[in-house]
């Protein structure tokens, strides 16, 4: 069982490439804790940190209030699966899973119980006289990970062990590892860029971009009370509203939200309307997920400073219930542009003050918006910055017309309002 602490952790590689930038982080024993992130954010290389293979470059690593920064991986007990978990090519599965017992000296009849016990657990118990070769990936991973987990370690460390395999084998492979861990107790820390992988697995989740933690908290504070922009969005499937306003004190009214051709107001009684004041008359931007966005019903007027409008473009049908995408001419903002580090000395995965790499902002601006998002409803502004683009909102089993006036009520209690810096307005608690 272990406590892992990252203590003002920083990882610079040669050619001053800063991978992890001051990561303060506690991971409380038996928790199954996840590291999600676009591509190149440091996930795996603070995994590498925790296991020893990599060296901590500034700041303190501790496992269990000892400090571990120059322990070697052996005397930190811990045990890592890949992306491809590798196993002994030669060996059968039980092989593999007996390796690391008998180089522990464990006694045969206990080892063989535990093999069994384990691969029973992992539902490859009629596999193991079989060779690698002849597994599917998704059982070679099951077999990896019992592997790792055989010689019950105090820590165990996953690297996207899910990332090669098909949607339908994720699915069952997340539910089986969680329900797998837990069950041992066995402290995990697991890497992913899949949101829905972190929101369904994890006890708690920490969110990177570039090198620097974002906001950490569990599935649901990150989900409903995100600290910034950028977390809003990358945990949005269906993509969550980042839309552009400016706030203006209004005696009567509150602190009315002006979109530009739309408006909302937050009521004086709203306990953010404080935090709002100081920003009057100054841009903010708000977050409003589909789920947020009620259709008025039709002839309806829809109440008063929380009705915003829209015609209906495009329409998906999700199963239980419709997506639609309604035209609004509310300027939207791209979360990847917003509170991103400046391309200054030292940026987060390049080299020192370089040019950050050709593509990497478009990769991540992709991962945000998901592929549920037509591509063709996005209309740039000339400032390049704000985008003319829908309102995503979840129109229910009822299918709205295509082309059709709608109006829809904002929940205004789930209304997120962030500052220029994609910072949340009032503090989140944790
Ligand atoms: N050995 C290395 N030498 C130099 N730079 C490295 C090295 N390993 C990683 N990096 C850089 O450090 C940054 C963080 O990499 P890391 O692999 O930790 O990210 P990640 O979030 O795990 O990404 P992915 O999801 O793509 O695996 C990246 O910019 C990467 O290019």
């Amino acid at each position: 069982m272990t406590e892992v602490v990252l203590d003002g952790v920083g990882k610079v590689y040669p050619g001053d490439v800063h991978a992890v930038r001051d990561m303060h982080l506690r991971i409380n024993d038996g928790e199954l804790f996840v590291l999600l992130g676009p591509s190149g954010c440091g996930k795996s290389t603070i995994l590498r940190m925790i296991a020893g293979l990599e060296e901590v470059t500034s700041g303190e690593l501790r496992l269990n209030g000892v400090v571990a920064n120059d322990l070697s991986p052996r005397e930190r007990n811990v045990a890592m699966v890949f992306q491809e978990g590798a196993l002994y090519p030669h060996r059968t599965v039980g092989g593999n899973m007996m390796f690391p017992l008998e180089v522990a000296g464990t006694d045969r009849a206990e080892a063989r119980e535990r093999v069994a016990e384990l691969t029973r657990a992992l539902g490859i118990n009629t596999m193991i006289d079989r060779m690698p070769g002849t597994l599917s990936g998704g059982q070679r991973q099951r077999a990896a990970i019992g592997r790792a987990l055989i010689r019950e370690p105090s820590l165990f460390l996953m690297d996207e062990p899910l990332s090669s395999l098909d949607a339908g084998l994720r699915i069952e492979l997340r539910l089986e590892i969680a329900g797998l861990v837990r069950s041992t107790g066995t402290t995990t820390v697991y890497v992913t860029h899949d949101q829905v992988e972190a929101m369904t697995m994890a006890d708690r989740i920490a969110v990177l971009r570039d090198g620097l933690l974002e906001d950490a908290g569990t599935p649901e504070e990150i989900y409903r009370d995100p600290a910034t922009v950028f977390v809003a969005a990358f945990l949005s499937s269906p993509p969550i509203n980042l839309l552009q306003a400016t706030a203006w004190a209004v005696q009567d009214q509150g602190v009315v939200l002006d979109f530009g051709p739309q408006r909302v107001a937050v009521p004086w009684r709203d306990p953010r309307s404080p935090a709002l004041i100081r920003h009057h008359g100054r841009p903010v931007i708000v977050g409003i997920r589909p789920e947020a966005l009620t259709p008025v019903p039709a002839g309806e007027a829809g109440a008063e400073g929380r009705t915003l409008a829209g015609r209906v473009r495009v329409l998906e049908f999700h199963g239980h219930d419709w997506l639609a995408y309604a035209e609004a001419g509310i300027p939207t903002v791209d979360a990847a542009a917003v509170g991103a580090p400046q391309p200054t000395a030292g940026r987060p995965g390049t080299a020192n003050g370089a040019a950050p790499p050709a593509g990497l902002g478009a990769r991540v601006r992709a991962l945000l918006r998901r592929d549920t998002v037509p591509e063709p409803i996005v209309e740039e502004e000339h400032s390049g910055h704000h985008r003319r683009s829908d309102l995503v909102f979840s129109a229910g089993t009822d299918r709205p017309e295509r082309g059709g006036e709608v109006r829809l009520d904002v929940d205004l209690d789930r209304m997120l309002i962030f500052g220029p810096d994609g910072r949340r307005i009032t503090a989140v608690r944790r």
